[in-house]
């Protein structure tokens, strides 16, 4: 990864400067439409109806079997984070960005994936325009403190606030995924899957003035279990990839966006998909997202759950180890190769 102060500067582009080769996708993009009206109501899902106590035979399991089965993704509602203590996240995520270059840099760090930075593969057609701080936000033990913001001074709180509602709102899916597979409902919750972290992406997409040219995020799926994506309710930005055709994620103020990564594809063997999915620039406005990823711990053994392998489905995939899947997502992701890592476990 090229070095932060470099990446840092790259950006200026978003001040009129030509934009660097690094960013520019070199066919232009695919056109996006609206997700038709019919499919909308389909993946909008009321989350309180989906709790614990919910019988399996409640009409919104089977809402959450097609949205899965069909899109590998959803929208949720009543999902019990206020619309104000979303906004504010948006809000002191947007302060934090707008820092000095030298403040945010403190944060910056070896790792590939955590800390402040920008996706800067320095290579044509390879970066993504955006910057983002990456933090383990849950569980409290496996927090690197020293990468989490001091400044806005209400970041750290708002950021550990709102870990422990994710961590609320992930149970109550699970749950509901399992029984909506008719499955026993801890299945997913008691599998080494759900075990590890969540990781929070702090993202900012400056505006652009070539959007027709450069992505915020290239198509990829995520490497997580599941994750969770608070989207600015001002801009659009992510879209979806079903059936060869990109659509546009609404935006819906209050809504959050869930979508399957390839761990949560390998655990259902397949009957869940994980989304491809990218985000788009935009020419008038810079978008900020909050973006949660259920990761598995480790040197964790993931396979499809036995409950879902039979003779008429088969196991999809082999069984894999976590860390020899980061190592070939990382070798891929940002140059193209594989998009889906987990083809390359696949049967
Ligand atoms: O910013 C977003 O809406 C989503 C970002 C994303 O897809 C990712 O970081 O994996
Ligand atoms: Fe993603």
């Amino acid at each position: 990864m090229a070095n932060q102060e470099s990446s840092e500067s790259k950006l200026v582009a978003e001040n009129g400067d030509e934009i660097p080769a690094e960013y520019l996708e070199k066919d232009g993009l695919s056109e996006a439409i609206d997700i038709p009206d019919t499919w909308k109501d389909s993946l909008l899902l009321d989350l309180s109806l989906l709790s614990s106590s919910t019988p399996a035979s409640e009409p919104e399991h089977v809402k959450l079997r097609s949205a899965l089965s069909e899109w590998g993704c959803f929208q949720i509602k009543n999902h019990g984070i206020e619309s104000s203590f979303q906004e504010e996240l948006i809000e002191v995520s947007k302060q934090f960005f707008a820092l000095a270059s030298e403040e945010k840099l403190k944060y910056s760090a070896s790792d590939v994936f955590l800390g402040y930075g920008s996706d800067n593969y320095g290579k044509d057609g390879q970066s993504n325009w955006n910057y983002r701080i990456t933090l383990v936000i849950s569980p409290d033990g496996k927090r690197d403190l020293q990468l989490w913001p001091q400044k806005p001074e209400k970041f750290r709180g708002m950021i550990d606030e709102y870990s422990k509602k994710l961590l609320a709102m992930t149970e109550v899916i699970y749950k509901a995924m399992a029984k909506s597979l008719n499955l026993e409902q801890d299945c997913f919750l008691n599998h080494p899957a759900t075990q590890g972290a969540i990781v929070g992406r702090f993202g900012y997409y400056p505006r652009c003035p070539c959007p027709e040219r450069v992505l915020g995020v290239k198509p990829h799926t995520d490497g997580s279990t599941m994750t969770i994506v608070l989207g600015d309710d001002q801009v659009e930005g992510l879209q979806i990839k079903k059936d060869d055709q990109w659509y546009k994620v609404p935006v819906n103020p209050g809504v959050l966006f869930v979508n399957l990564g390839d761990i949560g594809e390998v655990m259902t063997n397949g009957v869940f998909k994980a989304a491809v999915h990218r985000v788009v620039t935009n020419s008038s406005k810079g978008r900020i997202s909050v973006t949660g990823f259920c990761i598995p711990e480790k040197k964790t053994h993931i396979e499809p759950l036995s409950e879902l392998v039979s003779l008429h489905r088969p196991q999809m995939f082999k069984k894999l180890n976590t860390d020899e899947y980061w190592k070939i997502y990382y070798e891929n992701y940002p140059y193209g190769k594989v998009r889906k890592t987990i083809d390359v476990f696949r049967f």
